[in-house]
């Protein structure tokens, strides 16, 4: 679908020429529309620009050119506030802003990112962690996780947040294959828009689209 075409589905994701200024001149912006249940991998070798494209994406750096639309609002500085509330970002390393496992699901309605929620109950807490592929007591110390622990610690409090869009940052790097697949099988199940970037193989062949970066030159299947 043209990335100016606006689908009929209620909720659609528009990149529009979309540059972070980090990529080689002769790499092309990324140009697609998402709808719901649509993942959009972002690929390519290491230093192309892959994640810079995903901070401007979440509003953390601003774009060198292009646009970015959410239904029919244009994601400007104006609308960062906005945005930052239908997103879920997921950046390389997970941040936990917590001594123990219920600290971390807590953190976004601590900070008051989460105002429309109730605090999720001890239940709600288990069976997000479970959803996440992770059974883990509430009271475990981050301290004594592995770094594939806190990975679906994070991800289970972004099921809890209950955002729309998940912007996930080599989301697998610390996953063994079965963790791997079990997130993969969550975003294939769920209604979420995905735009992650990852060198997983099976993470790329998972997406719904694939944006590849290269050094020089790039190419987008959609
Ligand atoms: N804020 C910044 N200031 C200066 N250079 C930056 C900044 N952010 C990114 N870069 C540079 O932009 C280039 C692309 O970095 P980026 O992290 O986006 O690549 P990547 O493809 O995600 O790499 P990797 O796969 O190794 O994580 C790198 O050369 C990096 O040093």
């Amino acid at each position: 679908m043209p990335a100016n075409t606006y689908p009929s589905s209620s909720r659609y994701l528009i990149f529009n020429e979309l540059r972070s200024g980090f990529e080689a001149s002769s790499v092309p912006p990324l140009s697609v529309t998402l709808q719901v249940g649509q993942h959009l991998a972002i690929s390519g070798v290491s230093g192309c620009g892959k994640s810079s494209l995903l901070q401007v994406i979440a509003g953390l750096k601003a774009p060198q050119s292009g646009e970015v639309l959410y239904n029919d609002q244009q994601i400007g500085e104006s609308a960062l506030h906005f945005w930052r509330q239908q997103i879920c970002y997921f950046p390389q390393q997970a941040v936990m802003g917590g001594e123990c496992v219920r600290d971390v699901l807590h953190l976004p309605w601590r900070l008051k990112a989460i105002t429309h929620l109730p605090l999720p109950d001890e239940q709600t807490c288990l069976s997000a962690l479970r959803k996440a592929g992770i059974d883990v007591l509430l009271e475990k110390t981050i301290a004594s996780l592995s770094g594939g622990e806190k990975q679906r610690v994070a991800i289970a409090r972004g099921l809890l947040m209950q955002r729309e869009i998940w912007l996930m940052d080599e989301p697998t790097s610390a996953l063994d294959p079965v963790g791997r697949d079990h997130i993969i099988q969550l975003i294939e199940e769920s209604s979420l828009i995905c735009i992650s970037v990852s060198h997983d193989p099976v993470w790329l062949t998972s997406a719904t689209h694939v944006h590849t970066m290269s050094l020089g030159k790039d190419e987008c299947n959609v």
